[in-house]
């Protein structure tokens, strides 16, 4: 089985073809953990498929490095847009990208020899409401700055979906969060039945964050797209940032530029790296 590895701000995956690849359903929780091994197999956040769609140009399918199938990927997305763009499987530099979570557009930037080193996707609209977290309550509500107690203690976070679920934590030290003890401890909390990806945020001024994650299924990573994404949202639903105005998101693996658009939609930007291509042989 050929595979290529790239990454998105150090969030790196093992990416197959499956334009070119049949792999078994029933295998693939398996594979993914494997692949992502990396003592044992290659060594990654996980793997993502890369296939044909009736609804879209092309297909993601995002699977943890502990095997678990996730909604969305947003360092995925951009480098399934370039991966696509590269080999030809679309021919516009505009396209939709068909996920578990729901229909995105991506645009590839390419450069002067046709590779593309930046795409923007547009993630559509965050979905607020506790039940499309899901976070038990009431329905209908938001979740903005509640308190929750963690193992005795009080935290404050706001909730938000961008296909898969985020609780972000807002800081004034970001060097100095508990992420090890709060990010297992939240990720699987029984008040989040899909359990949830955990972000820490601090606001450096209206367009600049710091932020850090603990990933659902992976524990910490360099960057998370769909966290950027929810910490941006996050920000300018607490009243610390502007809708329509972009923001940096610096992540542990580089910046991420996010802009929550007047009409809803959530645009993220950012860079998409080929490392490796390589035969998986077990
Ligand atoms: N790294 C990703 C998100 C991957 C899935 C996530 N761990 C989940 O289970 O929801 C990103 O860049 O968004």
């Amino acid at each position: 089985m050929k595979f290529t590895k790239m990454h998105g701000l150090g969030n790196s995956y093992i990416y197959i073809d499956l334009f070119k690849e049949t792999l078994d359903e029933d295998t693939l929780p398996e594979l993914a953990v494997k692949l992502a091994d990396k003592n044992k197999g290659i060594g990654s956040d996980g793997m993502i498929l890369i296939g044909p769609s009736d609804s879209a140009d092309v297909s993601m399918r995002v699977f943890n490095n502990d095997g678990s199938e996730a909604m969305n990927c947003g360092n995925g997305l951009r480098c399934v847009a370039k991966f696509a763009y590269e080999h030809n499987y679309v021919d516009q530099k505009v396209f939709k990208i068909e996920t578990k979570g729901g229909l995105v557009e991506a645009t590839v930037h390419p450069d002067a020899n046709n590779q593309v080193p930046t795409v923007t996707i547009n993630m559509g609209a965050p979905r607020l409401s506790r039940a499309e977290i899901p976070m038990s309550g009431s329905a209908v509500d938001q979740v903005v700055n509640e308190t929750f107690v963690l193992q005795d203690k009080e935290i404050k976070l706001t909730a938000v979906s961008m296909g898969n679920p985020h609780a972000v934590i807002f800081t004034e030290d970001i060097e100095n969060i508990p992420l090890y003890e709060v990010g297992p401890a939240l990720e699987k909390h029984e008040r989040f039945p899909e359990w949830v990806n955990v972000e820490y945020v601090e606001v450096v001024t209206n367009d600049e964050l710091h932020f850090r994650v603990w990933e659902r299924g992976t524990g910490i990573t360099q960057a998370c797209g769909t966290g950027a994404c929810a910490a941006a949202v996050a920000s300018i639903l607490n009243g610390h940032s502007q809708r329509g105005k972009e923001i940096t998101v610096h992540l542990l693996g580089g910046d991420l530029m996010i802009t929550w658009l007047e009409n809803g939609d959530v645009l993220m930007n950012g860079a998409a790296e080929t490392i490796f291509e390589g035969e998986w042989l077990l």
